[in-house]
Formats: C-alpha cells, structure tokens, sequence
C-alpha cells in the first residue's frame, strides 16, 4: 500500500495525462497501467468551460484519485493561486507543487517550491512537491510537513532515466514519508530500478505518452514499479568483488 497523507493506493504508478496522441489512446493507457493517481496541469485543462474537450470526461473519476499540478508556475504565488484554483473546483485536495526555475531544465526553483509548499501545507492542501535530487531540499521539505516528495530521476521529458542514483539513495535513505520518483523515466527498466532502490512510487507521464505504443507501455510500467517493489521487499543480494559458485562445495566427491 502506497499512503500519501489520508490517501491509501494499491498501485504504486502514478501516472501523468498529458500528450497522448489521442484521448482514445489516453484513456486505455491510463487503465492498462492500473495508476490510481493521475496528474493534470490544471493551467492547460478546460476545467471550467464546459464546452470544450476535457479529458476529465473520459476518465471514470471513481476508480482514480486526481493529482492537480500546478504546472506553468515560475513562482510560489502563481503555484499557490492554482492550488487553490484547483481546490476550489472540487478536484481534490491534493496538489504537485511544481515551480519551474529554468525553461530549458525545466527544474525546479527550490525556494519558490519551499514557499509554495509551506503556503499550501498552512492551507490544509495535502501537498507533494515536485524537487530535483537536492538531498538537503528533500528534507527540508518532509521537515516542513509534505505528504511526499517527489524528487526528478533527470530532466522532464527527457528520458534519461536515474542520473545521480546516489544523491536520490540519500533521499530515499533519509525519508520518512514516501519518496516518488518523478519525471525523466525513459524506461522500465529506469522505473523498476527505482524502485528497487526503495523509492516508494513513481510519477511518468512521458515515457508512456510518447511510446510507439502507449497502452503497450503503460502495461511495461506497471509491470516494471510491480517487479521493482518486490525485488526491494525480497531484499537484493549484496555486490561481491569476486565469483563465487552457485552449488555448494561441500560433499564433493573429489576426482
Ligand atoms: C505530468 C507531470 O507531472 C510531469 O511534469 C512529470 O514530471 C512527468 O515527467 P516525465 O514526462 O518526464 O515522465
């Protein structure tokens, strides 16, 4: 079980909404990957024109928990008056804060994402910022009373998978409320990885979005953060220097 503050999932995959090919495509990844959490940018959806194209309309909001984000914000004020945007409109009282620092990076600014958090935290927002691997960041945060922190494995939508497993260990290592990767996850094999480095969930959007085959993908994923948990619950075996034989070498009739 994944517990964000009140919240409890079975699917540790959470899962972004954005650039699908077609809402068709959208909405059978979505359920093909078993996320129970979807993100939205709540500055590029039609939540409040009626007429217009929502995806929101083909999604069956029973089975899934919305993580508005807030998306497009350069500073706490912009991320805190979408937050409470996306409160007031009866989404949920959840929120990704995400304040971009750097369009070409697009990491996050971390005082602004600090302020942000603490603002919305005063506000009774249930809330889960968006961080690069900062270590001493990711602390501070979860000192401040976030849900969860949800450091980038590398750059959004760049693919590179995990590019300082170190610092993101520390994060892990240090945490006591859930640690969910977020953003940059090219592959399966970058989610499950993840994961069997303790993380406690991960956030993709990109990866399945942009797959040749999305619904394909989305199954790849699910498969991959499933494989990844057990692997840290069955407990990996430690690294050795040198070989050591698979049979044991007792009893051996020697020639
Ligand atoms: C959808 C969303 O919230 C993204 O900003 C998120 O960080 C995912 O990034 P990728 O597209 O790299 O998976």
């Amino acid at each position: 079980m994944l517990t964000i503050g009140p919240y409890e999932f079975n699917s540790r995959l959470l899962l972004g909404t954005g650039k699908y090919p077609n809402m068709e495509i959208q909405q059978h990844a979505v359920e093909a990957s078993a996320a129970e959490v979807l993100t939205f940018a709540v500055r590029r959806m039609n939540i409040f024109a009626d007429d217009q194209p929502n995806f929101l309309e083909n999604i069956d909001l029973t089975k899934y928990k919305l993580l508005p984000n807030t998306a497009g914000a350069k500073t706490a004020d912009e991320a805190v008056r979408i937050a409470r945007l996306s409160r007031a409109s009866g989404l949920c009282d959840m929120v990704k804060v995400e304040v971009i620092g750097c369009d070409k990076t697009l990491l996050p600014d971390p005082i602004e994402t600090l302020k942000a958090s603490e603002t919305l935290l005063g506000e009774g927002f249930i809330v889960l910022p968006y961080t690069s691997d900062d270590v001493v960041l990711a602390r501070k945060l979860e000192e401040l009373g976030c849900h969860a922190v949800m450091p980038c494995a590398s750059p959004i939508g760049s693919g590179q998978g995990i590019i300082n497993p170190l610092n993101l260990q520390f994060i892990i290592d240090q945490a006591s409320v859930p640690i969910i990767v977020d953003a940059g996850v090219g592959g399966p094999a970058d989610a499950a990885l993840a994961m069997e480095m303790g993380a406690d969930g991960v956030l993709l959007n990109t990866a399945v979005s942009a797959a040749k085959d999305p619904v394909k993908m989305a199954i790849a994923m699910k498969q991959a953060v499933e494989a990844g948990r057990l692997g840290y619950e069955a407990g990996r075996i430690e690294k050795k220097y040198f070989a050591t034989a698979s049979s044991p070498s007792e009893g051996m009739i020697s020639s």
